[in-house]
């Protein structure tokens, strides 16, 4: 099935629509969400994309990031996509939001318009292997450590998450 994403403007405004492979080949700004799940020792549930990913395969990353459909909320958007890549869904709050660019080295690039989702949930994935490799639960401190100890393990939009844009999701 071809998928489409959303193109936006800086106010988030939609724009257009455009084939998903296309809009990370052109690098045109795009609607996106990063969904981060806690659990109730505030450890955070991060995913290991897929070696399949079309960009930053085998890398690790927050617990789900997609792209929303045409009329679909931010909320269902990751409510949908975290039960496709992770094997479950829960509640979600729409938090905050920011633009990034992030050109990989197979020529695609990220150009997106991030809407940060968090949620709680508080069993084991069961994630869908065509998405993702591997599953772990680590606390805010052990992540900011591990990116320090090997930041070629993680994906770029994680990273500037967590450096830029933590203190305002935890
Ligand atoms: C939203 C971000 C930060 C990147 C896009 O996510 P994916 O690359 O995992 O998109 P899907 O293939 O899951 O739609
Ligand atoms: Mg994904
Ligand atoms: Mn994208």
């Amino acid at each position: 099935m071809e998928e489409k994403v959303i193109l936006v403007n800086e106010k988030d405004e939609q724009i257009g629509l455009m084939e998903k492979i296309e809009a990370h080949e052109k690098a045109l700004l795009h609607r996106a969400f990063s969904v981060f799940v806690y659990n109730d020792k505030n450890q955070m549930l991060l995913q290991k994309r897929a070696l399949g990913k079309y960009h930053s395969p085998g890398l690790w990353t927050n617990t789900c990031c997609s792209h929303q459909r045409e009329n679909e909320t931010n909320i269902q958007a990751g409510k949908r996509r975290l039960m496709e890549e992770m094997g479950f869904t829960t509640d979600l709050k729409d938090t905050i939001s920011f633009i990034y660019k992030a050109p990989f080295e197979n020529g695609l690039s990220e150009h997106e318009f991030d809407h940060i989702l968090v949620g709680y949930y508080n069993q084991d994935p069961k994630p869908n292997p065509d998405e993702v490799a591997d599953w772990k639960w680590l606390t805010a401190e052990e992540v900011k450590n591990d990116i320090e100890k090997n930041p070629d393990q993680y994906t770029a939009w994680f990273k500037i998450i967590f450096d830029k844009h933590y203190s305002q999701i935890a």
